[in-house]
């Protein structure tokens, strides 16, 4: 029986309560949208003060003074993301955005050869990355027809076999997310990595919305590349710099678009015609980093360097199950359905079905939940383990009944806002 009580009592036996006072978690408010922006937290804001205290203190000399130099510093954070992925230090750096990564990941690995000459995606993945596939694929005169997209049976997950039988003699490299953006579908990337590697294939994953939420092992698992933003379940802050890993076997491999801070760092300030790339994932960053956009990441990292990933996954796995528990329990007359995968398949966020949606979260963020809302009919509600509660589910989910119950989203359009 799910109430108020089992869920006060869950809250009192989680071993990282602690962690919701980290964070500037506002009172009164069911924060569920950890999966799109993740709140600030007071070790990030420390580090992005302290940043600029090293900026006063030390004016051009912070590239090499202070706690951090910032010359150093996207391959420090990328050292701090490795546990969470399972990767070698100098397989990760963080730098550039998501879409400018996978850009650059294109740009380096996507070498069409006679019949090899397709990308594998998938429709229900992120437009972004389509639209820089497609621009690739444009760039080697290729048309649309090329982006070979693997279709849903049900338009909410992917059946990982027919994305193995898509792998076929014409496909070149296949890129596909560890977690799918409105279902929260946990790809297994062991498994489909292996499936292209046979087939001489290679493969590169998009983690934005598993890293910080979903244990990976990119490294044994032999994943060529991956790519992901740090504002989401890693809490980096509104634009925060992205990450990017690069298997060490392809280390060597020059990258599709160069610049200076993608240098062997001792040589860099030669300033020489000649490009000496640095020999780890470093060498695929392009300019100066975006030092004041890295600084929130330190203190992030911080917490999930002391909790780990297993914790993490852990906790969220209860608060979906839970949520998913009270959703069944509460809500049944009211014509939800789950999109998620129910079983352990499901990420770190539940993904709820309706053809009111859009309204549905309109009266939601008036009664003080956010949630985000995703075309054509779904609401995402992200427990985040690090601040979420087991109470905050249970209040959502009272509101979310009171909202059926007594039609208030009725007052609202069923049209979405500019961003959700
Ligand atoms: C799976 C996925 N890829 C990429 C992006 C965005 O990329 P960028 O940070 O470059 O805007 C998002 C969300 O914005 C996403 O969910
Ligand atoms: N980058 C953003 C900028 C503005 C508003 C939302 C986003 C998101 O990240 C959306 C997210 N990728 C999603 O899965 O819907």
């Amino acid at each position: 029986m799910m109430n108020k009580e089992a869920a006060i009592r869950m809250d009192e036996q989680d071993p990282l309560k602690i962690y919701r006072d980290e964070f500037y978690v506002k009172k009164g408010q069911y924060y569920l949208d950890g999966n799109s922006l993740g709140l600030l937290s007071k070790r990030a804001e420390k580090a992005v003060l302290s940043l600029l205290d090293s900026w006063k203190e030390y004016g051009i000399d912070g590239w090499t003074k202070g706690d951090n130099p910032w010359y150093y510093l996207s391959e420090k954070l990328g050292e701090m993301c490795a546990p969470l992925i399972g990767a070698k230090a100098e397989e990760v750096i963080l730098t550039g955005s998501t879409t400018a990564n996978l850009h650059q990941l294109l740009a380096t690995f996507y070498k069409p050869q006679g019949k090899r000459v397709k990308i594998l995606a998938d429709e229900l993945n992120f437009p972004t990355d389509l639209y820089a596939i497609s621009s690739h694929l444009a760039v080697h005169n290729y048309d649309a027809s090329y982006m070979k997209l693997v279709k849903s049976e049900d338009g909410h997950l992917l059946q990982e076999e027919a994305i193995i039988e898509a792998m076929t003699e014409e496909v070149a490299m296949v890129i596909l997310p560890g977690v799918l953006y409105r279902s929260g579908q946990v790809l297994d990337i062991e498994k489909l990595t292996k499936a292209a590697h046979e087939r001489d294939i290679l493969i590169g994953f998009d983690l934005c919305h598993s890293i910080g939420s979903v244990p990976h092992e990119l490294h044994n698992s032999g994943v060529d590349f991956a790519f992901w933003c740090n504002y989401k379940h890693l809490n980096g802050g509104p634009g925060s710099v992205a990450g990017i890993f690069v298997h060490e076997k392809h280390f060597g491999t020059r990258p599709g678009l160069a610049g200076w801070f993608g240098s062997d760092k001792s040589k860099q300030f030669d300033l020489s015609i000649e490009m000496t790339p640095a020999d780890t994932a470093g060498a695929y960053q392009i300019g100066t980093p975006h030092i004041l956009s890295l600084a929130p990441i330190y203190g992030s990292l911080e917490m999930f360097r002391e909790v780990g990933i297993e914790a993490i996954r852990k906790k969220s796995l209860q608060l979906t199950q839970f949520f998913m528990d009270c959703i069944d329990q509460e809500l049944a007359p009211f014509g939800f359905t789950l999109g998620n995968p129910k079983d352990k398949t499901r990420g770190g966020h539940i993904y709820l079905v309706h053809e009111e949606a859009a309204r549905i979260c309109s009266a939601l963020k008036e009664a003080g939940v956010t949630p985000d809302f995703r075309a054509p009919n779904g609401i995402r509600l992200a427990p985040v383990a690090l601040y979420n509660s087991f109470t905050d589910v249970w209040e959502t989910v009272q509101i979310l009944k009171d909202i059926m119950e007594n039609e208030i989203y009725k007052k609202f359009e069923n049209k979405r806002g500019v961003v959700a």
